[in-house]
């Protein structure tokens, strides 16, 4: 589990003083993956310079099962940053080492007896799938190839949490997933813990359990991915389940409304039972539904007939744990 609370990060620039980060707290259990993402000036970059402990906060702690890293001797240092394993968007691999050398490289800092290092690097190599280019040199290997060992190497000191700061960003599509994949399939099997840093939605909904906003240093926004896909008052639920470009022009003055659920609400006939139990007509403006792991979402907009009763329709559909905004009549 990471635990991070309160964190701030002030810069001195020149007489003024810049809030990087403005009180962030979260907390993500043992197994699971939490996506931050955020606009570029966000504290993205402040918050893992200062989760590597590359960078000290200025205030607020960071715990890594219950021990603090923050606050520690230079001596405590070194152990304490082994506690986090660190992927970046390149993998800034040793061009003149090999591909079991640059996995080796993390336990040769520290000392490990040769026989030992062998072993775990044969075992990482074999988790990442990349046994048969042990001996191989980077430039001999795909982008994605080089993040696996990049990810292997991450992983050489049996970190706790890995944090992945735009893995995917340099990767093409089909890559990214297949890093996704195996970030996922190291999650199962050490069962660590997984911070992703990340601007791209698509990361968040291939391979996180939860998500946080960070917005001008401060977390706006955060939840499970199911809560904040149904909250209609967020901005992650549009970011993550956006509906396909301008709704299409209707004939009629009817109000608008968005629906967004999911799960068992999912597979429940929605407009059909609006129309028979309200004995209106509903038109479907745009809709997104997608499947994200087990769970099926849907981002629905309405348009009602102009003389529905739109309060008993908006009740109806919110106890049935639709979330609903209404949109205004076209
Ligand atoms: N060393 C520094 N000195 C002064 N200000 C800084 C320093 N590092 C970052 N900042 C400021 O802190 C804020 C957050 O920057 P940060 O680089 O963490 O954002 P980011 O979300 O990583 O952005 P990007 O996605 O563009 O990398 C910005 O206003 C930035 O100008």
């Amino acid at each position: 589990m990471i635990t991070v609370s309160d964190l701030r990060k002030v810069y001195q620039q020149g007489s003024k003083d810049v809030v990087a980060l403005d009180g962030v707290s979260l907390e993500v259990p043992t197994g699971k993956i939490h996506g931050i993402v955020g606009h570029s000036g966000a504290g993205k970059s402040t918050l893992v310079r200062c989760l590597t402990l590359l960078d000290q906060p200025t205030s607020g702690t960071v715990a890594v099962n219950g021990k603090e890293l923050t606050n520690v001797s230079t001596d405590e240092l070194r152990n304490a940053r082994r506690r986090i394993g660190m992927v970046f968007q390149h993998a800034n691999l040793f061009d003149s080492r090999t591909t079991e050398q640059n996995v080796a490289y993390p336990l040769e800092l520290v000392g490990t007896p040769k026989a030992e290092i062998d072993a775990k690097v044969a075992e990482l190599l074999e988790l990442v799938g990349l046994t048969k280019f042990a001996k191989g040199y980077p430039s001999q290997l795909s982008g994605g190839q080089r993040q696996r060992v990049g990810i292997a190497r991450a992983l050489a000191t049996d970190p706790d949490v890995l944090l992945c700061d735009e893995p995917t960003s340099a990767l093409d599509p089909k890559t990214t997933d297949e890093i996704l994949d195996l970030v996922k399939k190291l999650r199962d099997r050490l069962n660590i813990t997984v911070l992703i840093i990340t601007h791209e939605m698509h990361v968040v909904k291939q391979a996180c359990d939860s998500v946080s906003m960070l917005e001008a240093g401060k977390i706006v926004e955060h939840g499970d991915i199911e809560q904040v896909i149904t909250n209609a008052k967020g901005s992650l639920a549009s970011t993550l389940l956006p509906l396909p470009g301008d709704a299409p022009r209707v004939d009629g003055e009817g109000p608008i409304l968005d629906l967004l659920y999911t799960g068992d609400q999912a597979t429940q006939p929605v407009i059909s039972s609006i129309s028979r139990q309200f004995n209106t007509d509903v038109n479907v403006l745009a809709g997104s539904v997608e499947q994200l792991g087990e769970q099926q979402y849907a981002h629905l907009r309405l348009q009602l007939a102009a003389d529905a009763d739109l309060n008993a329709i908006v009740n109806h559909l919110k106890s049935t744990g639709i979330a609903v905004t209404v949109k205004g009549a076209k």
